[in-house]
């Protein structure tokens, strides 16, 4: 947490979905949360997370924002009363105008590889020329980036953000300064090739 701050990034996500190898406990998260600067959102995500469970992690712990990685519904997404991202899995069959139309709920959409076997952090990227150019201003594009590809990402897709998580680990669930320092540089390039 400390290195991704220090390289300069924007928001960073606690995972509480208990099957993934990043998973956090509230308790977990509300001490890294306490050690946050206050420009940096706490994003707390969740997959089909039952409401009571959301809610009580709310209790806990200070998050600035929702991001729902599951076939949540945007009343599902909405009733919590806080900002809220919905990330959207790249299906073969995906209608990302109609989906952004049916999330306007949300503070934006998150775009991550397909993997029917796992929910998220999948490692793997999609084909970014699925993204209509229009729609790309307002997506935080996710999915098997790293330090060496996430600058030509951010040129030619033009995206609102990036996320990463495997890209930037020594090992499943166990994140490597070097690599998170390594990936910020790729994003620094990326925007000055925009
Ligand atoms: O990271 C996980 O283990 C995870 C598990 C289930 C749902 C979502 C998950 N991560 C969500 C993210 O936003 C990841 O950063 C995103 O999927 C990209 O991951 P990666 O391809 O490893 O960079």
């Amino acid at each position: 947490m400390e290195a991704a701050v220090a390289a300069g990034a924007d928001a960073l996500g606690f995972v509480f979905y208990p099957p993934s190898p990043r998973a956090v406990t509230p308790e977990q998260a509300a001490q890294l949360c306490a050690g946050l600067p206050p420009f940096v959102t706490a994003v707390g995500l969740f997959v089909d997370a039952a409401p009571e469970s959301v809610r009580a992690t709310l209790d806990r712990v200070p998050l600035d924002l929702l991001q729902f990685h599951g076939d949540e519904s945007p009343d599902d997404c909405a009733i919590y009363g806080r900002r809220w991202i919905k990330a959207l899995r790249m299906r073969p069959d995906i209608d990302l105008a109609a989906e952004r139309a049916r999330y306007a709920g949300s503070a934006g959409l998150l775009l991550d590889a397909y993997d029917p076997a796992r929910a998220g952090g999948t490692g793997r990227c999609f084909d970014w020329d699925r993204i209509p150019p229009e729609i790309a201003p307002d997506i935080v594009l996710a999915g098997g980036l790293d330090a060496d590809n996430v600058a030509e990402a951010i040129a030619r897709v033009r995206p609102y953000g990036v996320d990463v998580s495997g890209g930037v680990e020594a090992a499943k669930g166990l994140k490597d300064p070097n690599r998170i320092n390594a990936f910020m540089q790729g994003v620094r390039d990326g925007d000055t090739r925009r």
